[in-house]
């Protein structure tokens, strides 16, 4: 059994994949009305609508009927996971937990590994991150993940992987969640330029010169540049940067457009940038694009600024 702990999208999407993959597969939600509609109708209304839920996923109201499975994934958002590992004291103490997230928590600035192990210690932690929309995923489209762990994933990797679902593992935790996490502050970036009509050679230029500054903060945070390179940071990254799908760049449309944006969808992105500003000042890092993104979100500087303050920065080698 492979259980789930958060039924959004992604949540919903995996364990989707999953059970139509041949797992026996058990969700919880929070909410007692959401499981009852779902177990009612065999969808996901609110999160995957039309997506028909195969007849070995089972919804569940307790929690306790998800744990002690072969892993339990953690599929809500970076910024409720320590709450929720703090409510649950239960998760965690009988099988490898596998963050289902992407991004850097503002309380702490960590990612969602090293919360897990900071609440944790001594748990089999691992990250499922890189480029795959719920959607896609859950249509059985094809899809390839990065799965990092600490220790030998090779077990969680077969457990994990379909014939639609193809999961690459590493021992890189770090660069995992940073590629993950810092890609989507570039989204942000890339939605503003769209939106606000500056046009595809300014966003290529924005993905690249973000692309750089996610490589120098994962490298001082002792991360492995190849890592980046791959799925759960460049692939992640053009993914986000170039579909109207991702929710992180559709806010940063609204943001370029000067449009409101839904305050309940997840934009993982915003809190991301704020931590990431914080981290990269800890750690002397320059990190322009990212700082532009927190300014802006947060209402500081106008559009206009933003532009002429990156257009303006000193000339320097790439
Ligand atoms: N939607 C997508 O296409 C993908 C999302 N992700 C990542 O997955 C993570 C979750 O995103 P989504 O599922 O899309 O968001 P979502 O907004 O669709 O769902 C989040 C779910 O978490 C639940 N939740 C929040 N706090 C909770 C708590 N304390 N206890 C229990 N449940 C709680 C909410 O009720 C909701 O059902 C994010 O980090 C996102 O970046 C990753 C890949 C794809
Ligand atoms: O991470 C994602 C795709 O890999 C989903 O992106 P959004 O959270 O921006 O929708």
């Amino acid at each position: 059994m492979i259980g789930i702990v958060g039924a959004g999208a992604f949540g919903t999407a995996l364990a989707v994949a999953l059970a139509n993959g041949g797992r026996e597969v058990r969700m919880w939600a929070r909410d007692p009305a959401q499981v009852r509609a779902m177990q009612t109708a065999r969808q996901n209304a609110r999160a995957l609508p039309g997506v028909m839920l195969p007849e070995n996923l089972a919804v569940e109201a307790e929690l306790a009927a998800v744990l002690g499975g072969r892993a339990l994934l953690l599929a809500v958002p970076t910024q409720a996971l320590g709450g929720l590992l703090d409510r649950w004291p239960q998760i965690g103490a009988r099988q490898p937990l596998v963050a289902c997230c992407k991004g850097v928590d503002l309380a702490s600035l960590l990612g969602p590994v090293e919360m897990i192990l900071a609440r944790r210690p001594g748990a089999e932690a691992a990250i499922l991150t890189g480029p795959s929309f719920a959607f896609d995923i859950a249509r059985g489209l094809p899809t390839a993940l990065t799965l990092a762990a600490t220790g030998d994933a090779s077990a969680l990797q077969e457990l994990l992987s379909t014939p639609t679902l193809r999961l690459y593992r590493t021992d890189d935790v770090r660069g995992a969640e940073l590629g993950g996490a810092l890609k989507n502050v570039i989204a942000i970036a890339a939605g503003v330029v769209i939106g606000a009509g500056l046009g595809d050679s300014a966003r290529a230029a924005l993905m690249t010169r973000g692309y750089a500054e996610m490589v120098r903060l994962a490298e001082v945070l002792g991360a492995r540049a190849e890592t980046l390179a791959g799925l759960s940071g460049f692939g992640d990254l053009v993914l986000t940067c170039t579909s109207s799908q991702s929710r992180n760049f559709r806010f940063g449309v609204a943001l370029g457009r000067r449009e409101a944006f839904d305050p309940a969808v997840t934009v993982e992105g915003v809190a991301t940038a704020r931590a990431v500003v914080r981290l990269a000042a800890e750690r002397g890092v320059d990190m322009p694009v990212t700082a532009m993104v927190d300014a802006l979100a947060s209402g500081r500087i106008t559009l206009e600024s933003a532009e002429a303050h990156l257009m303006n920065r000193p000339l320097k080698q790439e």
